[in-house]
């Protein structure tokens, strides 16, 4: 079986702009430095120009040094700020791009049953909100830490080397803040854990909330979800009010540390005090020029280590993802001879504790249906989810034309088996392109055929634009006639085997008539296993399998099961007892 390099190099996200990033970290020091040569040149040019007030000559080849320097770095500071604006953003579309591919292909060898048990949520936070987290990463945070760090750094740098108390003085509301910050962060990993299990809650109450509000509507009262979101909202709001309160105090102390006004008047006292001892003004007005704005960039790293607390987040959850293992693939896959479904002393477990499925073993052939009947509960879904390879089987054996699915090849089997269940899945695409999604190629004819067979061709055709009609646009359609667009697009693609789970939730006679000519439609020359809600749809099977607790209880035809007057005839008298006036002419009897 072979493995995927997805899993092998899931950390490696950062393979592909790992240059880039180099050269963001490169451009960002440039810029930095550059930003504070300007204030040093300032400082040196007066140092270089003060012999003139006392009429002295001024060394004129220093000064247009300063001068050239100064410039250069003004300009290297403006090219360095935009080619690492350029670069991270490059650098960012590029490592989207990729993650991208890498989530999509990824997604395309998961077990389709992955997808079973996960909403569209979980697919679009992936690739939206957890590859965003990642843009604002490469194309902005780099930059800012890096500023942040290397501005005081090189600021602090030049203060000690003119004069030493001065730097010192500047340090201080930098060292202060630092204590501040990590004082009010005490115990923040806690803090922020409860923070996202709160936002979590809230935003599943919500959501909760908003599927519940028809209820709500009609019924005039608010219900359990409205009381859950009340209380989610309150527990949130509660959250950060007491996360406010604790940290209020400090985040003033570190509010009054940084203010320009209060690092300004520190600065002046200690700077007066210097020079009244003795220290030379021009050497104590770089402390008070550039000490103003060493806190600054500080700040900034508050909001950058948010975003680093997304990023690492959103690194982890992609990871697990890429890490999640695919289908296995044969190494040597067998070609299905023919079309005949076998399973073998079949069974399954979701859990890889409790088995739901124990010893099935059946054959159905071509031209025949099988149905699956039994309570809710007994099996029939995963059962059928087991032929298209939703899930692999944990015992026994699933074949198609006596090769096992598990050494078919993919792309084989998906040509084999073709499969309607219930939650319809439409593009927002045109309807016709949605009925030919396996086959593009198909011609317009052969997409009406199979929507004449499908019993759908009519309500096409009354939408102004008829097949071009969009999904979801000017495409209105109901839970049946969307099935019956899913049955055209199974028909189109014609393969050997299908597998359907009947509508129940659309069960209005029309609608349930026109799904059972297009199913029998679909049965023709075909092995087919329904899932069978409504046991009047299957009196006419060849084989009726009755699951009871994930086992066989009984097989044979409508006519054989009532001969035996098991469970499949006592399901069949409560049947017919509960829908006696529904029922079709001819399964009343
Ligand atoms: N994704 C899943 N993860 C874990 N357990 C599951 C999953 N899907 C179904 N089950 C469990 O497996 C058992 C069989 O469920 P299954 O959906 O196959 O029954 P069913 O006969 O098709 O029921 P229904 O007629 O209600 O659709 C049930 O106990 C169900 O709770």
């Amino acid at each position: 079986m072979g493995t995927t390099s997805e899993q092998a190099d899931a950390e490696g996200f950062f393979a592909p702009v790992r240059g880039s990033l180099a050269a963001i970290v490169a451009l960002s020091v440039v810029g930095a430095v550059s930003s504070v040569v300007p204030f040093i040149a300032v400082v040196e040019l007066a140092r270089t120009l003060l012999p003139a007030l006392d009429g002295e000559a001024v060394d004129t080849g220093r000064v247009w040094t300063i001068v050239v320097i100064a410039v250069i770095a003004l300009f290297a500071g403006f090219g360095a700020a935009f080619a690492s604006g350029a670069v991270s953003h490059f650098a960012d579309a590029e490592l989207q791009l990729s993650l991208r591919r890498r989530i999509i292909r990824h997604l395309q060898r998961l077990p389709l049953g992955w997808f079973d048990a996960r909403s569209s949520g979980t697919v679009r936070k992936l690739v939206e909100n957890d590859v965003t987290a990642l843009h604002q990463l490469v194309a902005h945070t780099i930059q800012d830490v890096i500023t942040a760090v290397a501005v005081p750094v090189i600021g602090l740098v030049y203060l000690f080397a003119v004069e030493w108390r001065i730097a010192l003085a500047a340090l201080l509301p930098l060292v202060v803040t630092i204590v501040l910050y990590a004082m009010m962060m005490r115990g923040g990993a806690e803090q922020y854990r409860r923070y996202d299990q709160a936002t979590t809650r809230l935003s599943g109450a919500t959501v909760e909330f908003v599927h519940g509000i028809a209820v709500v509507k009609r019924f005039g009262q608010l219900g359990r979800s409205h009381r859950r979101y009340r209380e989610a909202m309150r527990e949130y709001v509660d959250f950060i009010g007491q996360w406010t309160r604790d940290t209020a105090l400090w985040f003033t102390a570190i509010e009054v540390a940084t203010s320009p006004a209060v690092v300004l008047a520190w600065l002046l006292a200690v700077g007066l005090w210097l020079v009244e001892a003795g220290a030379a003004p021009i050497d104590v007005l770089p402390g008070v020029l550039l000490g103003l704005g060493l806190s600054g960039p500080l700040m900034k790293l508050g909001s950058s280590a948010q975003f680093l607390r997304n990023a690492t987040k959103a690194q982890a959850s992609l990871a697990d993802f890429l890490a999640l293992p695919p289908v296995p693939q044969p190494d040597s896959p067998q070609e299905p001879a023919g079309a005949d479904v076998g399973l073998d002393r079949v069974a399954f477990s979701y859990d890889g504790e409790h088995r739901v499925l124990h010893d099935i073993t059946a054959t159905c052939r071509p031209g025949t249906v099988t149905a699956l009947v039994g309570a809710s509960g007994s099996g029939k879904s995963t059962l059928a989810k087991l032929v298209p390879r939703f899930y692999d089987a944990t015992a026994g054996e699933v074949a198609i034309g006596g090769a096992d699915v598990r050494d078919t090849a993919s792309a084989d089997l998906y040509r084999r088996v073709g499969f309607v269940f219930q939650d319809v899945q439409l593009l927002r695409a045109s309807l016709r392109d949605n009925i030919r999604l396996t086959r593009p190629d198909a011609a317009d004819e052969q997409i009406e055929r199979a929507a004449r067979a499908a019993q759908i061709h009519d309500r096409i055709m009354r939408f102004p634009r008829g097949y071009d009609s969009v999904v979801g646009e000017d495409a209105n359609l109901s839970g049946g006639e969307a099935q019956r667009v899913t049955i055209a697009r199974a028909l189109l693609a014609d393969p050997p085997v299908l597998v359907l789970d009947e509508a129940t939730a659309f069960a209005d006679p029309d609608s349930e008539a026109a799904i059972q000519y297009a199913l029998s439609a679909l049965a023709a020359d075909r092995t087919v296993l329904v899932i069978a809600h409504r046991l009047h749809t299957v009196t006419g099977a060849d084989q009726i399998l009755v699951l009871d607790g994930g086992r066989i209880a009984e097989r044979g035809t409508h006519a054989e099961l009532l001969a035996r007057q098991g469970r499949y005839a006592r399901m069949w008298a409560d049947y017919r007892a509960n829908h006696a006036r529904s029922l079709p002419e001819g399964a009343r009897g």
